[in-house]
């Protein structure tokens, strides 16, 4: 950056969530090269790679949460999410719970994953013409399950206790297990939660003008997904008909398996609200048929539409981290983890009202998608969706940020080359 352009002054601070492997990689190189020598900001950090969750018996998750709740605005590196295989690796004292999952349980609000569209780059599902947003429940659910395993013959039962009318209680048997026992799991929702996430839903497809679909699996589940499928009806009838239209756009519950069928024939162009784990899983399958994972973008907003926590929607990337480990090249689309920064800087700004910040993030967004589209520049994964697979084709994670970073500073040259020549006038 030239000497003579000053730093964008962010007003409020932003929460910095860090994670892990080759998405920390990534995030270090956007930060050094793309936030830092443009922006005078604020950054609240919270390292919530695994060693530090590990150290920290996760008090840092939960930290980064609370200080989102404070600051309004958090951008989110990836996060390792621990198994048995992990828990060797790290010599882990615990195998400790999705840090996503943490996070989101605090916050609340609904998980808005969008692709990012590169005109040039072709779709996997090429009839996908406009985008598909994912809207996935963030609370509850898989996500906040008790998973057991049951040893051997013997009954289930499960109960509730009214805290304040012991007529309300109730206890059922649930199963008999043979001998050798097997598995149980027992997840939950609450009332508040499913309608926050029913309005966030009807909220956005108002702003976005775009239809609204909801899928559950009602006809199985008919308690746990009947009851979705109905707070869902009735908040759109008492708050949402009208509006809805008003602009010509309809709200429809859908069978699941009936909705992903139809999803696939669609030419997008609509959002698919999901419960947390159906969208976890579909949110990948939308982002793989619109071209990469790397090409996913991930917005948390609660229904006041206060709180706001932007990430990738891919993972920590290990099998480029291992490579990166041994000291081989590597070729990780970034892409998703700078919009991670630019939808946290556009969003603090528009919330602080500084315009300038807004249009930083929106310059870093253009820079991105314009050293694809224009100047040609790419990494492995959208070079091999153009069907090329020669080493010139694509360029490493590193040279990936430096030619974003080349492109944002022609940017930058240009808007003080008209502010100046709008100056002398
Ligand atoms: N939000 C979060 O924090 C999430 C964290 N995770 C965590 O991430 C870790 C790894 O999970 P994993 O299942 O491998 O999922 P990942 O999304 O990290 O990667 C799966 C594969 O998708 C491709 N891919 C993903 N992102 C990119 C990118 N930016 N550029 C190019 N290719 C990409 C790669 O394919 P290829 O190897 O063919 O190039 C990669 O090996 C796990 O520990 C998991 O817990 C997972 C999901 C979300
Ligand atoms: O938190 C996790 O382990 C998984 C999260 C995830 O897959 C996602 O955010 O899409």
């Amino acid at each position: 950056m030239s000497a003579l352009m000053s730093k964008v002054k962010v007003k409020n601070p932003i929460v910095e969530m860090d994670g892990d492997e080759q998405a920390r990689v990534m995030w270090h190189l956007i930060k050094r090269k793309l936030i830092l020598p443009y922006m005078d900001i604020n950054l609240k950090y919270f390292d919530l790679s695994i060693q530090n969750r590990d150290h920290t018996e996760d008090k840092i998750t939960k930290d980064s949460a609370l200080a989102t709740l404070k600051y309004q605005v958090a951008i989110k590196c990836a996060t390792i999410t621990p198994d048995e295989a992990r828990m060797k690796e790290f010599h882990l004292k615990k195998m400790w719970k999705s840090p996503n999952g943490t996070i989101r349980n605090i916050l609340g609000g609904t998980v808005f994953r969008e692709p990012i569209i590169i005109p040039k780059i072709p779709r996997l599902i090429k009839h996908w013409e406009s985008p598909i947003i994912v809207g996935r429940h963030a609370f509850g659910d898989q996500y906040k399950a008790v998973d057991l395993k049951i040893p051997d013959e013997g009954t289930l039962q499960i109960g509730y206790k009214d805290k304040l009318d012991g007529e309300k209680s109730m206890e059922r048997k649930v199963f008999e297990y043979p001998k050798r026992g097997g598995v149980v799991m027992i997840m939950y929702n609450t009332t508040d939660s499913i309608e926050d996430f029913a309005k966030a839903s009807f909220e956005l497809a108002l702003k976005r003008n775009l239809p609204l679909f909801f899928a559950t699996k009602n006809t199985i589940l008919k308690n746990y997904d009947g009851y979705f499928k109905d707070l869902f009806q009735k908040i759109f009838k008492e708050q949402f008909e009208q509006r809805f239209d008003a602009l010509g756009i309809t709200y429809e519950h859908r069978l699941i398996d009936d909705m992903v069928a139809q999803m696939l024939k669609s030419k997008g162009g609509f959002i698919l609200a999901l419960k947390n784990y159906d969208g976890d899983v579909q949110s990948d399958i939308v982002a793989q048929g619109f071209g990469s994972l790397g090409l996913m973008t991930s917005v948390l907003i609660t229904p006041d539409g206060k709180i706001f926590e932007s990430e990738a929607a891919h993972g920590t990337v290990t099998r480029h981290f291992r490579k990166h480990q041994h000291g081989e090249e590597t070729s990780t689309n970034s892409i998703a983890s700078i919009f991670a920064w630019s939808r946290g800087i556009i969003q603090r700004g528009k919330l602080d009202s500084t315009p300038d910040v807004v249009r930083f993030g929106q310059w870093l967004e253009k820079s991105t998608i314009d050293t694809v589209q224009i100047d040609n520049i790419m990494t492995k994964d959208l070079a091999l969706l153009l069907g090329k697979t020669s080493r010139s084709s694509y360029v490493t994670t590193e040279e990936f940020i430096e030619a974003v970073k080349n492109r944002l500073d022609k940017e930058l040259k240009k808007f003080n080359e008209q502010k100046n020549s709008k100056a002398k006038l």
